[in-house]
């Protein structure tokens, strides 16, 4: 067999240095121990597949420059001692042009790949495009939004902070003057447009939201190192009940592991914050005792949803035991209201009766109507920030429990339970529209017959006090639905 190599001896600079300067055909052993001898008297290396074992390679080139190329990960990768097959047609190159052309294409085009790998799978730290490794400029912008402008502010770091519960609470906390940092992962499990309006009502306000995911323990440290936050209120989670049996991975992800992460990063803090943050109503799973108590047990969770939140209580009071972190959970009832989530039921039953679709209503045993204790964002915003206030510090340092401190659960419910017909009701009477109603028994996904809330401790402790009924709620939200999505700009998609 007859083997085409090139070699390069001329170490002026790179483009010289693979110019071909000889052919060689290596057809006997003797030929092959001259193309050795030659590659070591000129500093090169062989490199090229080798076809069949014993065979030299089909090219060679400096051994310096292979320091040059980039050492990534995959099956082209160039090894000292390995091989690299470059285009060769018919065996034969059939220029040193085109040899030399493709082999940078090829580099160019494996490097960009690796970026592209990168940026997508490895946590690369990006604002938009932007990284945030050594960005004084994306610095500036945290330690600006972080900004306090009363007196006894408080710096808080909200995480979801482009969702529903968390664009709400940040531009409170901002608008009564304490440092506000948000940051959020914009997953797409429901429209990220919706994410992105949120984060630029919060960018008017001077709220900077850091593209991120709590899981991302380099990204957390690098915040905490930046900024003293006094308190972080976690609101970032997978949400929605039925989902989690299309997607039970995402739960655990972010409702079990992102939260450890999170409470690592609070623990090694200096100082600690206190943290308030999201459980749920649905802990009471299977409870049929109402209205539902902080007192009563949640050991019998209706949806990997639920379990995952109950996890998460699990998780605070292990970190509050042995750390000292100050933790708060806060458990939600069905919030509901504008700028809310399009997978809740009154938000896709408001888009399906405008565009005049069906909705399916689910019926509970004996055709028993489904009951939720529908909670107003308004209500629900001030008992997040009643619990900020309230909170005591976390009493560890250096990762070291220094003394016994706070670990509290509240219910933050309306009190007032409505069926979902009588919800639907409420809808029409604003859409001044009549609904399509397909309605089902309530399959096994996870969902419970009703949900009630007991706020006596929420009402003792925060002074929380719910003052929106369905009617008026829902009526607010109607209203900015038809402004967000009515169809003036055009450009805007329904969700
Ligand atoms: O309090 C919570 O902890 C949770 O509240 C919310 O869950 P849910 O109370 O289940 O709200 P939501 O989906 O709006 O369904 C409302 C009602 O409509 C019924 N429902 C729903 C969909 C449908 O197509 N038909 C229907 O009848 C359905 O059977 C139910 O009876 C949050 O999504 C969740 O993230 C969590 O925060």
């Amino acid at each position: 067999m007859h083997e085409h190599v090139l070699i390069s001896d001329s170490n002026k600079n790179l483009e010289d240095r693979i110019k071909v300067h000889h052919w060689w055909h290596l057809k006997t052993a003797k030929e092959r121990l001259k193309f050795k001898a030659l590659c070591k008297r000129g500093g090169l290396m062989a490199v090229g597949s080798i076809s069949k074992p014993g065979q030299y390679p089909h090219t060679a080139m400096p051994l310096s420059v292979q320091d040059n190329f980039p050492s990534t990960p995959g099956k082209a990768k160039l090894e000292r001692n390995g091989y690299f097959s470059f285009s060769r047609i018919s065996g034969r190159w059939h220029s040193s042009t085109s040899a030399k052309f493709s082999f940078w294409v090829i580099v160019l085009i494996f490097l960009l790949a690796c970026a592209a790998f990168q940026l997508k799978f490895s946590g690369f730290h990006t604002i938009g495009k932007v990284s945030w490794l050594n960005n004084p400029a994306w610095e500036k912008n945290v330690q600006h939004s972080c900004h306090v402008k009363r007196d006894e502010g408080l710096v808080v770091l909200v995480t979801g902070a482009a969702g529903f519960v968390g664009s709400h609470v940040s531009l409170h906390l901002k608008k009564r003057g304490d440092g506000v940092l948000g940051i959020d992962n914009f997953n797409s499990y429901y429209d990220p447009s919706l994410k992105t309006a949120r984060r630029a009502l919060l960018e008017k306000h001077g709220v900077f939201v850091v593209e991120g995911d709590i899981n991302d323990a380099a990204l957390l440290q690098t915040l905490f190192n930046l900024v003293p936050f006094t308190h972080v209120m976690h609101l970032a989670a997978q949400a929605g009940v039925r989902y989690a049996m299309e997607n039970p991975g995402s739960y655990v992800h972010s409702n079990v592991a992102g939260l450890v992460v999170l409470f690592e990063a609070c623990k090694n803090a200096n100082p600690q914050p206190a943290i308030v943050w999201a459980s749920s109503s649905s802990v009471y799973g299977l409870n049929r005792k109402v209205p539902f108590s902080e007192f009563d047990r949640t050991d019998k969770p209706a949806s990997l949803y639920a379990a995952t939140k109950k996890a998460g209580e699990v998780v605070a009071h292990t970190y509050n035991h042995i750390y000292g972190l100050s933790i708060t959970g806060l458990r939600f009832f069905t919030v509901y209201g504008p700028w809310g989530r399009p997978d809740m039921a009154y938000f896709s039953f408001t888009k399906a009766i405008l565009e005049g679709n069906t909705i399916t209503v689910y019926q509970g045993p004996n055709g028993a109507d489904l009951a939720r204790d529908f909670t107003y964002i308004d209500d629900v915003v001030k008992g997040c920030v009643a619990s900020l206030d309230t909170a005591q510090k976390s009493t560890g340092s250096g990762g070291k429990k220094k003394g016994i401190a706070q670990l509290r659960i509240f219910n933050l419910g309306n009190t007032k339970p409505v069926t979902v017909p009588d919800m639907v009701k409420i809808l029409e009477k604003n859409l001044k529209t009549k609904a399509h109603m397909n309605i089902v028994s309530m399959p096994r996904n996870g969902d419970v017959p009703f949900t009630h809330a007991n706020i006596t401790r929420a009402l003792q402790e925060l002074s929380y006090n719910p003052s929106t009924d369905l009617e008026t709620g829902l009526k607010k939200f109607v209203h900015w639905y038809r402004s967000y999505y009515d169809y003036s700009d055009q450009s805007r998609s329904t969700p």
